[in-house]
This record gives structure tokens, C-alpha cells and sequence, in this order.
């Protein structure tokens, strides 16, 4: 099913982001697009209660780098969780493919590695424009999705694995 819309989020439904501290980590590669996807985070969380001094934002050359950089990050600040933003578009070659399948097996190993939540915000389009619609066009912005899931996984990182502590 295509994608609807990814803008819209129910703060009831959220937990309060006051007391968690949030990493973002984003590729300087099509930053028409990855600086509305992290513009996009940014205003949720900070809409859902999280502090502008409990967020930390690097960046790194391309979406291959958001590995490493979302790693030097989790090993260098105290974090509730990170989103990793990125957007690979479709070129002429299977370099596309490869850098897609980097990134997505990265982030998964990280999530293995390491006890902090890494969201996948990583754009991978077969048109700029298919990116355009989702960076704040017509289908919202993923940053705004992703943002909401950080939260959530936020909570989960600190519940006390009851699920009475995080209200589902
Ligand atoms: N073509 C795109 C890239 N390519 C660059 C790679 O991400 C990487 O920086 C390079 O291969 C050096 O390791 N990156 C994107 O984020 N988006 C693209 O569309
Ligand atoms: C995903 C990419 O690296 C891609 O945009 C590069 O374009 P091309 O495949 O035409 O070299």
C-alpha cells in the first residue's frame, strides 16, 4: 500500500519526549531533502515535550557514512535514541542499490550492537520527486514519522519492560 500520509501523529498517543535526549545524524547528499526531513524531526520532538539542549545534530558526507557517524555518536553521548536521515535517489547505476542495502544492514547491525534505538528516516526514492512528496510535500514528512518513533522507542529503551510503564 502506498504511502498515505506521514505527517499526522496523535500527541495522546505519544509519550512525553521532556526526559529523553535525542541524536540525529544526516547526510550532506541531496540536503534539499535530508534538511527538511531533519527540520521535520526536530519540530515534532520538540512539539512532544523534548528540550533543544537534549538534541544533538551531526553530519556526515553521504547516507554509507550515517553508520559510522550514528556508531561515533552512540559512543560519544548519553542518548535515548538517534535518527539516522538520509535520501538516496536512483541514478544510472546499481550504486544505488549497494548504497541502500549499506545503510539499511548498518543501521540494523547497530540496533543489534548497541542499547540505543536507531531509527531508519533514509529516504530511498526512484525520483527526486517520489523524495520531494515525502520531505514535506503531498505524503507529509518522514522526518515527522521518524521523529514519533524515536519517542516511542525512547520509552521503551527505559521502561521497566512492563508494559504497564509505557501505556500500551
Ligand atoms: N548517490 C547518493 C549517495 N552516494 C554517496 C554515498 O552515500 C557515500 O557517501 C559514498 O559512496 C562514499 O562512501 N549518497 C546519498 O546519501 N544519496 C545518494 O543519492
Ligand atoms: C545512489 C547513487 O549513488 C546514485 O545517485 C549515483 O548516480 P549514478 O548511479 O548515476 O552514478
Amino acid at each position: 500500500m502506498a504511502t498515505t500520509n506521514l505527517s499526522y501523529y496523535d500527541k495522546a498517543t505519544i509519550p512525553n519526549a521532556k526526559n529523553f535526549r535525542f541524536g540525529i545524524v544526516v547526510s550532506e547528499w541531496n540536503p534539499e531533502i535530508t534538511q527538511n526531513l531533519k527540520n521535520g524531526a526536530i519540530e515534532t520532538l520538540l512539539d512532544c515535550g523534548a528540550s533543544k539542549n537534549n538534541i544533538v545534530s551531526w553530519d556526515v558526507p553521504g547516507s554509507f557514512e550515517l553508520v559510522y557517524g550514528c556508531k561515533k555518536m552512540i559512543q560519544a553521548e548519553k542518548l535515548d535514541a538517534i535518527i539516522a536521515v538520509g535520501n538516496v535517489i536512483q541514478g544510472e547505476t546499481k550504486h544505488f542499490d549497494f548504497v541502500c542495502e549499506g545503510v539499511t544492514q548498518g543501521i540494523i547491525d547497530l540496533n543489534v550492537k548497541y542499547d540505543v534505538p536507531v531509527i531508519f528516516c533514509v529516504l530511498t526514492d526512484n525520483t527526486k520527486q517520489q523524495s520531494l512528496d515525502r520531505s514535506g510535500g503531498k505524503l507529509g514528512n518522514k522526518g515527522i514519522e521518524c521523529a514519533v518513533a524515536a519517542i516511542k522507542m525512547a520509552a521503551i529503551k527505559n521502561s521497566d519492560r512492563s508494559s504497564e510503564s509505557i501505556g500500551f
